[in-house]
């Protein structure tokens, strides 16, 4: 696009929109061409990482609704994913437009509020005859994972591995007209996976038929009955159509398979529908999002494809790198210059050092004067992260703080997840410490060899609970010193020892190695409370969180073993093969900072360096 037209059409939007000229003169010939774009075409905006999308869209949505009167007939859908993308959404769909309290007739919101809203909620009895509840005939959504007592009515059991495994309706979900049925946990899958008989898929059909029958279901039900109601009938499809003429999916690369049949038949009526989004993005496999079937599905309807291939977010050295992990040979432009000389950085460590992998990082990012705020640490999951979320600043702690800090978390008031993953982390290490050999493990709260790790977090709970005489740090309501906690603890580790089975020590063995840290015998134990205070100060987070985000620093740690699901730099950096879930996570996660990305792995062969460092990466 030639700048005279680009500015023609800056002057023609700003006129219509609330937003200043520069707001437009600003933007790229490729966000413009799409904004102004006639919308009765099916298109497709492959984006790139940083690109501006929700901008585009925001800005998109505003002209249309702007001009939307001469239609004069149902209203434009924007949809997207996520609750907090929603809300960005209207945000500046609102910025820009003249929406000020509604937004009828039109519709900005998640593809999940906008399936339950249009057809779901109003139109779903009709399909299950669910006879409703003074009058009200929504349906009640449940969550996969829910433990309300209600639903041991829609629970039954299989045969599963010489055993009899309950399974409940909101563990799975059918398609294909109820002929297929698709597990939605782990145990549901495998069961599934070793084949059904004929008599145990009718007791997953019965079981669910009466599950919905009753007014429930899980979002999988959800959609796979507004397949079903839409195809069944015809009118509601029509209806439905012209009420969304236009319809924008924002992220479409999240779209899961029966949305994707929701759009088909929708499609078919004569609703136009735009896709904007990355494919490389795609990180829901596990809610059946694939999208191959995605881009297969562009193609056979023939969408037309435009780009946004400038990215605003990430400097060059950035963009680059992530280009090189998805095999992507175009090029993507950036458009800030580098703040940093060498900002893809590669860390190594082992047992010892990964512990201070936060201070570490803090010590960069106050070099390059970023903000700690705008920094994240990331792993793909949790597991990795566990040991990092709280530590001192060297994470020294002796044998007795270790356990004083356990005992803290252990008793707080109203204790969080991270308060008890803490509490039995500290707890672990401290006994496995002082009674145990061998190799710690972070994972199961450092549970020794030979211990089942369910029977060790059981063991540590007791030990904690019967700890209660030592906490909080007072004797007669005064604080006391290290010195005079210590004899405590010894009294109380001598009664319990008999609980550590197998351990490779006897209480007499160890009991010196019981004392106050060095120089610390006249303070007092409480003020660990400060301690357990001293959070790294980073948010540290899994990949999912952290999409659709832009922030100045990310270190991303791989996991220490090739094990983890996805989580080892061995599943992110695959020469010659892009396809896998697990490069499009490392994708989101190095794709999300401005300035500085670190990749932290333990430690590499020859052969893994030279790799990581062909991609930008410097050690
Ligand atoms: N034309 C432009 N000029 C300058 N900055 C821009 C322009 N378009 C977008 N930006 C900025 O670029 C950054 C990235 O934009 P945004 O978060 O919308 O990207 P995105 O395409 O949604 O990325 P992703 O898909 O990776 O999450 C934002 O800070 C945005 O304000």
């Amino acid at each position: 696009m030639d700048t005279n037209r680009k500015l023609k059409i800056a002057y023609k939007l700003s006129s219509m929109l609330k937003c200043e000229l520069t707001d437009l003169t600003r933007l790229s010939s490729e966000q413009m061409e799409y904004i102004h774009r006639y919308i009765k075409d099916h298109v497709f905006l492959r984006a790139c990482p940083g690109s501006g999308k929700t901008e585009v869209i925001g800005l998109k949505a505003s002209y249309e609704i702007s001009k939307w009167q001469e239609q004069n007939i149902g209203g434009l859908a924007v949809l997207t994913f996520t609750n907090s993308a929603a809300k960005e959404l209207n945000n500046r769909i609102r910025k820009y437009s003249e929406l000020t309290i509604g937004t009828h007739p039109h519709f900005i919101g998640t593809f999940d509020s906008w399936l339950h809203n249009f057809l779901l909620h109003p139109f779903c009895h009709y399909l299950t005859a669910y006879k409703g509840k003074d009058g009200d005939k929504s349906i009640r959504i449940i969550e996969q994972d829910s433990g309300a007592d209600f639903m041991y009515a829609y629970q039954f059991k299989v045969d599963h591995k010489g055993k009899k495994v309950p399974v409940k309706a909101t563990e799975y979900h059918f398609k294909d007209n109820w002929k297929t049925v698709v597990g939605d946990t782990d145990i549901a899958k495998s069961i599934i996976s070793r084949g059904l008989t004929t008599t145990e898929f009718e007791e997953f059909k019965t079981v669910k038929t009466k599950f919905i029958k009753d007014g429930f279901a899980t979002y999988s039900d959800a959609e796979f009955l507004c397949c079903r109601l839409l195809t069944k009938f015809k009118f509601l499809t029509q209806k439905i159509a012209l009420r969304f003429p236009v319809i924008i999916v924002d992220e479409c690369q999240d779209l899961s398979e029966d949305q994707l049949t929701i759009i088909d038949i929708l499609q078919q009526k004569g609703t136009i529908f735009h896709f904007v989004g990355d494919i490389n993005q795609a990180i829901y496999e596990f809610r059946d999002v694939n999208p191959e079937l995605l881009m297969a599905y562009i193609q056979k309807k023939k969408f037309l494809e435009l780009k946004l291939t400038k990215n605003y977010r990430s400097n060059q050295s950035i963009v680059d790198l992530t280009s090189l992990m998805i095999g992507n040979s175009d090029i993507v432009q950036a458009n800030i210059g580098n703040l940093i000389p060498a900002p893809c950085i590669l860390w190594q460590y082992d047992d010892q050092s990964f512990s201070d992998l936060p201070t570490k990082f803090e010590e960069l990012i106050l070099k390059h004067s970023l903000t700690l705020n705008q920094c994240v640490i990331l792993a793909r999951g949790k597991s990795t992260l566990d040991p990092l979320r709280v530590q001192n600043q060297n994470n020294k702690y002796t044998k007795i703080e270790l356990f004083a800090i356990a005992l803290h978390c252990w008793n707080k008031q109203q204790r969080n997840t991270d308060e008890l993953t803490n509490a039995l982390l500290y707890a672990g290490k401290f006994f496995f410490s002082i009674a145990y050999g061998g190799h710690p493990d972070v994972k199961n709260q450092y549970c020794p060899d030979g211990i089942d790790p369910v029977e060790w977090r059981l063991l540590l709970k007791r030990l904690l609970d019967e700890a209660n005489v030592l906490y909080p740090f007072k004797a007669n309501g005064v604080d006391m010193t290290w010195k005079n906690w210590v004899v405590l603890v010894k009294q109380f580790l001598m009664n319990k020892w008999f609980l550590l089975k197998y351990s490779s020590v006897t209480y007499d063995k160890i009991k010196n190695g019981i004392k106050s840290p060095d120089n610390k015998g006249d303070k007092y134990v409480h003020e660990i409370h400060s301690f357990t205070n001293l959070k790294n100060p980073f948010r540290t987070t899994t990949i999912h969180s952290v999409k659709g985000e832009t922030l100045e620093a990310v270190l991303l740690i791989s996991h220490k073993n090739k094990q983890s699901k996805g989580g080892h730099h061995s599943h992110w950096f695959r020469e010659g093969n892009f396809t896998e879930e697990h490069i499009r996570f490392a994708y989101v996660a190095c794709s999300r900072p401005k300035h500085l990305l670190v990749i932290a792995t333990p430690m590499l062969s020859a052969t893994e360096l030279t790799q990581l460092k062909k991609i930008g990466l410097v050690p």
